[in-house]
């Protein structure tokens, strides 16, 4: 049995975002966080941590004993965890694989064959065991899954994603047309039943939602039906508290098969644009997360806006699958919400630094078409990665940095050698454990962090809590 969590204390620098375009930089902090993972004392300038922790100890009444101290190494930082806002579980294993395919002909011939296979539990417990661990390794503490349209195995993710400590989002896949009939729900009345089994054991293993929650997840108009989509709208209003995703507007092909499906006359909505068939649907809600978002239109961005409906950026699978350049920046300005997504496996990498790194890189595609404003800073992709993500996933008050009634959910961060004293002991400078960030000495904060965004790896993720709990730690750390 494992041991009772105990109470801890962190203390070294640690570096969040404030708001969009600015980072904290707080050095000689002290973090409390109790038992259950709420950070409940912030302490600043101490000095060093054993005076820290002389300080915070009798302000919370807690022993010495009773304590864990954690310590960052001089040059290493404490970083909030990163937020994955969309991506499969289940399509894990084809990670790279994509030929050059797009959306429509990469789902019949590489994405249904292998998530239909999961039906198997032991293959389903094989693969989503291995994108939880290497997800985690990349200091992903909360994922928003998508899992396969089978109950079992869906529910078999939400228990590995309990057992490993991650926080996620979780669900069951509604599709009831244009996929191959050995994958797909049987009917609409089907694919519902199939979605409130799934709510109720998920709920039944995590019965506050401390860690993992069930999420409506039609999967795109595309292959759901309006009865479905009507129904599942239904149930959004039912259960105010769960989140809803889907994906939207990731390719022109797609684009054009929603206006042949879903003519306005079909569905009531106000206009033929994607946004307006899931809004006609009731599935267009502030707790709603939209996939992709590429090519919208000006009038369904501001839908999207209105609603407080939230984006998921998935530039690696924009760019892999060829999908288009999103414009994030476009989208911020109208006050939409985003965030970051792996999009495994039409993203072929499981970090979200990676993302963030890509999310800069397309945004000065963006610019170079034009506008020289949609850049995105270092600073920006961090947000979108953090502060950002959390509010796309609905758990902003609980994640996403750092505060007072906030979770513990956070990655420990360290570059390559700085010093004798920053350095990893057992690892030699400039060797392959050592990272693959080069760390001088002489770069300020600032630089330190951009030289991460942009050539930094899971070498550099040194340790990973989720709610205080230590749920990842590399050799040497
Ligand atoms: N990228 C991506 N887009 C989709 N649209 C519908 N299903 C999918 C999926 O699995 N991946
Ligand atoms: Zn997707």
């Amino acid at each position: 049995m494992a041991a009772p969590a105990k109470n801890k204390i962190f203390w070294g620098s640690l570096v969040h975002s404030k708001t969009l375009d600015e980072l904290e930089y707080l050095h000689d902090t002290a973090v409390a966080v109790d038992a259950a993972g709420k950070m409940v004392a912030i302490e600043q300038g101490a000095g060093d941590v054993a005076k820290a922790v002389e300080t915070l100890l009798p302000r919370l009444g807690w022993a010495e004993a009773d304590v864990d101290v954690v310590k960052a190494k001089d040059g290493q930082f404490f970083f909030p965890g990163f937020i994955d806002t969309h991506l499969h579980a289940s399509q894990y294993p084809n990670v790279g694989i994509f030929g050059n395919s797009t959306l429509l002909d990469w789902l019949n011939t590489y994405t249904f064959p292998l998530e239909a296979s999961l039906s198997d539990p032991a293959k389903a417990r094989k693969v989503y065991n291995r994108v939880i661990r290497k997800t985690l390794s990349h200091g992903t503490t909360c994922a928003a899954y998508y899992a396969t349209v089978d109950v079992a195995s869906t529910n078999l993710l939400a228990d590995l994603c309990l057992a490993a400590g991650q926080r996620a989002l979780i669900g069951r896949v509604c599709m009831d047309q244009l996929s191959p009939a050995y994958y797909r729900d049987e009917s609409p009345a089907a694919a519902l039943a199939a979605t409130r089994a799934s709510i109720a054991y998920i709920e039944s293993v995590d019965p506050g939602m401390k860690l993992v929650r069930p999420c409506l997840t039609p999967r795109f108009a595309p292959s759901c039906s309006g009865p479905l989509m009507r129904g599942l709208g239904a149930l959004a209003a039912e259960r105010p508290d769960l989140p809803i995703q889907t994906h939207i507007s990731e390719n022109k092909n797609e684009i054009a098969l929603v206006h042949e499906l879903f003519p306005p006359s079909s569905t009531g909505a106000a206009d033929d644009s994607y946004a307006s068939v899931y809004d006609a649907f009731g599935l267009l809600t502030d707790r709603t997360i939209l996939a992709h978002a590429v090519h919208l239109g000006e009038a369904e961005a501001d839908l999207i806006a209105t609603r407080g409906a939230k984006v998921s950026h998935c530039p690696c699978s924009n760019s892999a699958i060829t999908s288009g350049a999103a414009r994030i920046r476009w989208l911020l300005d109208k006050g939409v919400c985003c965030g970051l997504g792996t999009d495994m496996s039409g993203g072929y990498s499981p970090s979200v630094l990676e993302a963030a790194r890509l999310a800069a890189l397309v945004s000065r595609h963006v610019a170079m078409g034009g506008d020289e404003h949609a850049k995105l800073t270092v600073e920006e992709v961090l947000f979108l990665a953090t502060k950002g993500g959390a509010e796309v996933v609905g758990l902003q008050r609980e994640v996403g940095g750092f505060a007072v009634g906030m979770d513990w959910d956070v990655q420990l961060v360290g570059l390559g050698t700085v010093d004798a004293e920053g350095g990893v002991e057992g690892v030699a400078e400039g060797t392959e454990e050592d990272g693959n960030v080069d760390v001088f000495g002489w770069e300020s904060w600032p630089d330190r962090v951009a030289k991460w965004v942009y050539n930094g790896d899971d070498r550099n993720t040194k340790k990973v809590w989720v709610r205080g709990r230590l749920v990842h730690e590399r050799i040497h750390s």
